[in-house]
This record gives structure tokens, C-alpha cells and sequence, in this order.
């Protein structure tokens, strides 16, 4: 019998190719790491549902052999679904209803990826571990504050990582920061931003944009969830030139080894 498969879905293809070469060191990145994600993305698995077919673990169960990563070629499928919330939620139920179509559902999925992070709690290079994932702009705003979706009475913006998930990756990653990630479709480029967000989340340690988007779509498939994440810069005034992206796709790379190689 075949084992049941893990799947990795992160927002940009250069974010992909840092996780595979993790779990399969043969596969080098062909996006070279330092590469503008938001331009890898427009020529892979962005906008254009037939890329994400093309390039990732899509529709075509041959597809999946060809682009999984790791010693076992059956067990980790990684997948770039797009940036944003959205992207990740429509990309990751799509494959996790594929994959259950195929009678070959997946043992778990992990939302993975570089992130920005709050200073203090998680510095540039760190590996973060979501305890939760938060959508935290899912709410109103109101002259008083930010009411979360709960006291709006519609739902919850708080996924829980897997707890066995999340034990089994902080058991491979001895030095990762846990604490709570943010998910925002914006994201944050101002100190005062900032600040509003570390003192409404005190648990918070870094903010992304897809966790909490993957974490809906493997709760309405019944799969286990868990975000693993690399800081690339710190979170508050907008300075894109100082991301520390190469710095952040080699911690990828090297978590993912830890963790999934
Ligand atoms: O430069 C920009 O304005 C910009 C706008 C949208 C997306 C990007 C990306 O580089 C997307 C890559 C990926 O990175 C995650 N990420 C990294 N740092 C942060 C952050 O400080 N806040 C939120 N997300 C961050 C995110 O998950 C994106 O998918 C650039």
C-alpha cells in the first residue's frame, strides 16, 4: 500500500524550489534564490490555473511524480498556489479534492514560505513555527478599534496548527521560534502598523500572507495543518531592498532538509 503523502504549499515558485531542494538536494533551485519572488511568480504558478498544472502537483497524477521532491518520490508534493489568502485557499482545496478524487488523500498539508517579523520575536533568518495561524485583518473596523470576525459572530480568524504536526516539525527544528502568524492580503509597511498589530497580538511573532488561507482549505478537506516559515525581513516601514531574501530561501532550504529530507 502506498503511504499517504505530505503536501507543501507555498505562495511563490521560487518559495517551492527552496523547500525541494530541502527534501531532494539533486534538485537545485532553477529560480536562483534572491530572485524577486512577485517576478517568479508572474512566469510560474501566479495567476494562470493552467500553470499551476503545468508547474506544480495539479491535475495530471503524472504531474505529481514529476515535480514531487524527497528521497521518496511518493511522499512530499510541493506546490506554488500564488500569493495572498485567497490564492492559497482556492490553489490548496483544489489539489487536497484532487488528490482525495484520486482515492490518494494527503496525510497533511503545511503552508510554507518566507514571512516578515516582528522585531524582538522573530529576526531575519530565523525558522518560525505557527502555533496559530490568524487572519487578522478578518473583521471591522470600527472609531473604537479592529473587531475581530468572533465578536462580529461569523466565524473564527484563529486556525490551530495540527498539535502532532506541529510537534512532529518543532522535534525537527530544535531552534524554530513558535508563536502565532499572521495572515494579511496587505502586507504591512509602516511603523505604526506595526506597532497596532504587535500590541493586538502579543503571541505574534511573524505575518505572511497565505497561513491561515491554506489552514480553511485542509479544515474543510478534515486534513492536518501546520505553517512553517523563514523571516526575510522585519515587519514596519516599507525598505523592499533591504528583504533578505537569499538569507531566507537558504533557511528554507535547510528547515525543509531538517524536516522532510
Ligand atoms: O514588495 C511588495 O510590496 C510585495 C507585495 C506582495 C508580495 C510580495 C512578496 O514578496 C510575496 C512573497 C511572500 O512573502 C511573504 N512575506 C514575506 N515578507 C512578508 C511581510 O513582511 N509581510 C507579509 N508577507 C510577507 C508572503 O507570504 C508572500 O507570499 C512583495
Amino acid at each position: 500500500m502506498t503511504a499517504a503523502r505530505l503536501l507543501i504549499v507555498t505562495a511563490v515558485e521560487a518559495e517551492a524550489a527552496a523547500v525541494r531542494a530541502g527534501i531532494n538536494p539533486a534538485e537545485t533551485p532553477t529560480t536562483a534564490a534572491g530572485t524577486d519572488p512577485v517576478t517568479v511568480d508572474a512566469t510560474t504558478a501566479g495567476g494562470d490555473p493552467a500553470a499551476v498544472d503545468a508547474t506544480t502537483a495539479g491535475g495530471d497524477p503524472a504531474a505529481v511524480d514529476a515535480t514531487t521532491a524527497g528521497g521518496d518520490p511518493a511522499a512530499v508534493d510541493v506546490a506554488a498556489v500564488g500569493v495572498g489568502p485567497a490564492a492559497a485557499a482556492a490553489g490548496t482545496a483544489r489539489l487536497l479534492a484532487l488528490a482525495e478524487a484520486r482515492g490518494l488523500p494527503y496525510r497533511a498539508v503545511i503552508s510554507a514560505g518566507i514571512a516578515g517579523g516582528f522585531a524582538g520575536r522573530a529576526e531575519v533568518g530565523a525558522v518560525v513555527l505557527a502555533a496559530r495561524s490568524i487572519a487578522a485583518d478578518l473583521g471591522a473596523e470600527t472609531p473604537d478599534g479592529f473587531l475581530p470576525v468572533e465578536e462580529l459572530g461569523f466565524g473564527s480568524s484563529v486556525a490551530e496548527a495540527d498539535a502532532d504536526l506541529l510537534a512532529a516539525l518543532s522535534s525537527a527544528l530544535p531552534h524554530a521560534v513558535i508563536g502565532d502568524v499572521l495572515t494579511l492580503a496587505t502586507v504591512t509597511g509602516t511603523a505604526g502598523t506595526a506597532a497596532a498589530l504587535s500590541a493586538r497580538f502579543p503571541a505574534a511573532v511573524a505575518e505572511a500572507m497565505e497561513g491561515h488561507g491554506v489552514a480553511c482549505a485542509a479544515r474543510a478537506a478534515g486534513v492536518p495543518f501546520a505553517e512553517l516559515r523563514t523571516i526575510s525581513n522585519p515587519i514596519g516601514p516599507r525598505d523592499r531592498a533591504s528583504w533578505r531574501l537569499k538569507e531566507a530561501f537558504s533557511a528554507l532550504t535547510d528547515a525543509a532538509a531538517k524536516a522532510c529530507g
